[in-house]
Formats: C-alpha cells, structure tokens, sequence
C-alpha cells in the first residue's frame, strides 16, 4: 500500500510556506490504480466564497457568522490579513471531527499600521489593499517568491484614480505599501482586467464602503474568470448592497451598508474537479455530495465540461453529482476563458487522452481561452507543457492554451511549482501512469491540506470496490465510513 510522504505544514500552521516541510526535494509516489474507482468524496468550503465572505463579514455593519469556511493557506492567510487590520475572528468549535465555523466581528475602525502576509494567494494580495485603503495608517503587503511575480498594477492604478495613497516604487507588484487614510472617495474608475477577474472583484468587494460606492469600467479586450465576478455580485446583494451591470464590462456598487449575515459556505466545486477527473482516468464512479443546486462557482461547468471526454454525469436532486466512466478519454476542442481554474486537470485529462489506453489510440486536445492562467500561481500553460513532454508527451504552447498530440507517456518527476493545481494534476497522470512521483504535493495546502489523504481514500476505495490486496470486505467497511467521516470533517 503506498503511503504518502505528508508534509502538509503543521498543526496549526496554515500560513505557512511550506520551505523546509513541503522542500522542493520532497517527493510523494502517485498512487496508481488499474482497478476501477467507486468513490465518494466529501469536499470542504470554496476558496473563493470563503475568502469573499471574510472580506464582507470584516466590512459588515455588525457580527456574522460563516458556517463550513475552508480552512486551508489562502483561507488562513485572509484571516491573519483581516485580523491585522482590527477584525475580530473568532472559531466556533463543531466537534473533533469537523473543522470550526467563524464568528466575524467588525472592527469600529480599521487600523493600519501593520503587515499583511499574502503568501500565493490572489484573493489576498487583490482583495485586501481596498479595505487597507479604508484602514487608519501604513499597510505593507508581501508574499511569497512568486506571488512577487503575479500582476497588480491594475488594481493599485484602480485605487489610485480612487484616491489611496500607494507606494510600490513602480513595481506594479508586490511588495507595496498602502497608506490608509481611514476613507476612500471611489467613484468611476477604469481598469484592464484582461489578466485578472480578481482586479474587479476586488473593488467591487470593497466599493459599497467608498464614499461614493465604485463605478469599474474594464477597458481591455478579453475578460476572464466571469463567472468569478458574478459570484462577487451575487455574495454582496445577500448582504443588501445595490450592485448592477449598467453595460457588458460595467459595474456600480452604491455606496451603503454592507449587512451582517450568517452564511454556509458551498463545498468547493473546482477542487472536485481531479476527483471527479479520478473516476475518468481509471474508470467506475465519483460521487461528491452536498453539491448545489443553483452556484456561481465555475466548477459547476464541469458538469458540461467532463462529458466532452465521455464521462457520464448525473446530479440527483439530494445534491450528489455522480460521474461515471470507462476509463477511456475522448479528444477535446474546449475554449474556456470562463474555467481558467479548471484547466489544469482539463490539461491533464487530455494529456491522458493522447496517451490512449489499452485497444485506444492517443486522441489529440486543444483548451483555448486560458492564456491568462499564465499569471496564475505560476505560468500555467508553461508548467503545464513542461511537465507533459518530461513524462515523454507531445503538449505545445499556444498563445492563449495547450494542444496536446498523441503520444504516449511514462513515470518520472511532476514538479508543482509551488502550485496546488500542478500538484492535483501530477496525481491524476500518476493514476494511469506507473512511476509518476509528485514533487511538493504539499503546496495543496493552499485549498485543500488533506489533499493526499482524500485522493488515497478515493483510490483506495477502489482497490477495496475490487476485493484487492488488502482485503476490505467492500467500499462501505466500518473502517471505511470512519475514515470517510474523518477525512471528510463530518
Ligand atoms: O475571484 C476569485 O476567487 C478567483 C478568480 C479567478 O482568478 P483569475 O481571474 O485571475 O483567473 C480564479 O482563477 C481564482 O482561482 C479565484
Ligand atoms: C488561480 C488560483 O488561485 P488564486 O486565488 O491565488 O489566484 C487557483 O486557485 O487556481
């Protein structure tokens, strides 16, 4: 039975980096299976939402509560963000079996001088700096090596022109230092957000506290991550703020309160997308519950996406979302500027494709629409084609995608590059490849730390499924349901 190396940081310490536990030298042998998967998989709360939400529960106009919050790095990374600037956030304990709800009380005031440490998360490095904005004193923002990389001349330009004082000395990146005044004026902006949805999102977030709320006006050719922006309109009117599209690429938020609500968080629909991915790869089903019925996160495109490469899916109305397949991959032509987070397992899925299977041949993929993935927790699209052609596939960089060609791949290294989805990636080639060894799968402790175990979990449900090795009367073995309770939080 392989047994993962963990390293996933220690208890308690969700902000870390990872150096020294997650080293780049650290390598943890993808659990592969020729056996058919039955799985079901129980996923904690949506980065996105949660980190939404957090952000809103600081600026409320009194204490909320959020319910089943991810409790991950980027997660834990806004909380120290919004605590640093006088938020109270307090766990609600649920039990030893379940991660805690938070209690969000509102500072009377922001405070700034202080620091915020974003590590790689875009919510973080994009989200905060409009409310540091409306915080009394200096707040320097930094992060991680790579996050020093990622884009934000857009939205600091953004604050400017709404009246913050910012110094970056030109970088345009972090680190930078914004000097808050304890109120912002807003009012109309423009803004190019073509390399980040997170620029909008930002301001929106922040803008019913501006003086004059926040008109944004997107000036370049391509928006990605849409739906990304409408999950932040939807989060602010369930608290009562008056948001609209006045145009295709427009947005106003009115100045106003922002309402104090108590919110459950979705369980996160894009990091289902290599679970579900799993059953695909090696064949029999995934379940993953509490899936909702009606959401703005854009993993709920999967349930149209996964069927491009033959899979089978079905969303019963108590919530489980059921994918089944073969085991054998169609060729895809995709062009998803919307799922720029689901590509990389989209990229995997076809890069398993062009490997074929036993009786298939390779099938080749294009995934267009996602050059701004190259600003992402590193440059995607590269990382991506690296890694394929190391492992002896054929993945070529387009301008704005991956075209992968038939062509049939072997074990080695998958490197993450710091990237949770590099990392979720690597796994899912592991499954049909022999040999596959993840390096730093730790770095999905940014959303999701219990990555290995519920991937081993979902594998080794499947080994149990087929009556294997280690003699598990069946997929729903006492050991097994506390297990899937443990690994679950329920
Ligand atoms: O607002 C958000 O929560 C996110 C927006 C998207 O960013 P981009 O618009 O930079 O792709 C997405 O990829 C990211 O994972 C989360
Ligand atoms: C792009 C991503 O993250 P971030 O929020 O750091 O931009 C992601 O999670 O795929």
């Amino acid at each position: 039975m392989l047994i993962a190396k963990m390293n996933q940081g220690k208890d308690g310490d969700e902000t870390g980096t990872g150096e020294g536990v997650g080293a780049a030298e650290t390598l943890w042998p993808a659990p592969r299976t020729e056996q058919p998967i039955d799985a079901t998989v129980q996923l904690p709360g949506s980065k996105s939402l949660t980190g939404r939400e957090l952000v809103l529960a600081a600026l409320a106009d009194g204490p909320g509560v959020l319910r089943a919050p991810l409790r991950s790095r980027d997660a834990a990374l806004m909380i120290d963000a919004l605590r640093a600037l006088g938020a109270v956030i307090e766990e609600l304990p649920r039990g030893e079996l379940a991660d805690p709800d938070l209690r969000i009380t509102p500072a009377d005031e922001l405070t700034g001088s202080t620091t915020v440490e974003c590590g790689l998360a875009g919510t973080v490095m994009r989200f905060v700096p409009p409310v540091a904005a409306l915080a009394l004193g200096p707040v320097a923002f930094d992060g991680d090596p790579y996050a020093r990389k990622r884009p934000m001349r857009p939205v600091l330009d953004a604050l400017r022109a709404l009246g913050a004082d910012i110094a970056d000395e030109g970088r345009g990146a972090l680190p930078f230092t914004v000097h808050g005044t304890g109120a912002l004026r807003g009012g109309r902006v423009e803004l190019d957000a073509s390399l980040s949805s997170q620029f909008v999102s930002a301001l929106l977030l922040a803008g019913a506290r501006f003086e004059h709320g926040v008109h944004v006006v997107h000036t370049g050719e391509r928006l990605p991550s849409l739906p990304h922006i409408e999950m932040t309109i939807a989060c602010l009117r369930a608290r009562g703020v008056q948001v609209d599209s006045p145009a295709v690429g427009e947005w106003r938020v009115e100045p106003g309160p922002i309402r104090a609500i108590d919110v459950t968080i979705e369980p996160d629909l894009s990091n289902a997308a290599p679970f579900l991915a799993a059953a695909m790869v090696a064949g029999g089903r995934v379940t993953v519950p509490n899936w909702p019925a009606a959401t703005t996160q854009v993993g709920d495109l999967l349930r149209t996406l996964l069927p491009e490469y033959g899979a089978a899916i079905r969303l019963d109305p108590s919530g489980d979302l059921t994918v089944t397949a073969s085991g054998d991959l169609s060729g895809v032509d995709l062009h998803v500027p919307e799922a720029g987070e689901l590509a990389p397992t989209l990229v995997g899925l076809a890069a398993l494709a062009a490997h074929g299977s036993d009786g298939a041949d390779g099938r080749p993929s294009r995934i267009t629409g996602i050059g701004h993935i190259r600003h992402h927790e590193t440059d995607r699209i590269a990382a991506l084609v690296t890694e394929i052609n190391a492992l002896g596939g054929d993945a070529i960089e387009l301008e704005d995608g991956i075209a992968v060609r038939p062509a049939r791949l072997h074990g080695g290294v998958w490197h993450s590059y710091a990237d949770h989805r590099m990392a979720t990636t690597g796994a899912l080639i592991g499954l049909r490849i022999s040999g596959v060894e993840v390096e730093d799968v730790a770095s999905t402790s940014k959303t999701l730390p219990r990555f290995t175990e519920l991937w081993e979990h979902t594998v080794g449900l499947g080994r149990a499924a087929a009556g294997a090795a280690d003699g598990a009367p069946d997929n729903e073995s006492a050991l097994g349901r506390a297990a899937r309770g443990f690994l679950t939080g329920l």
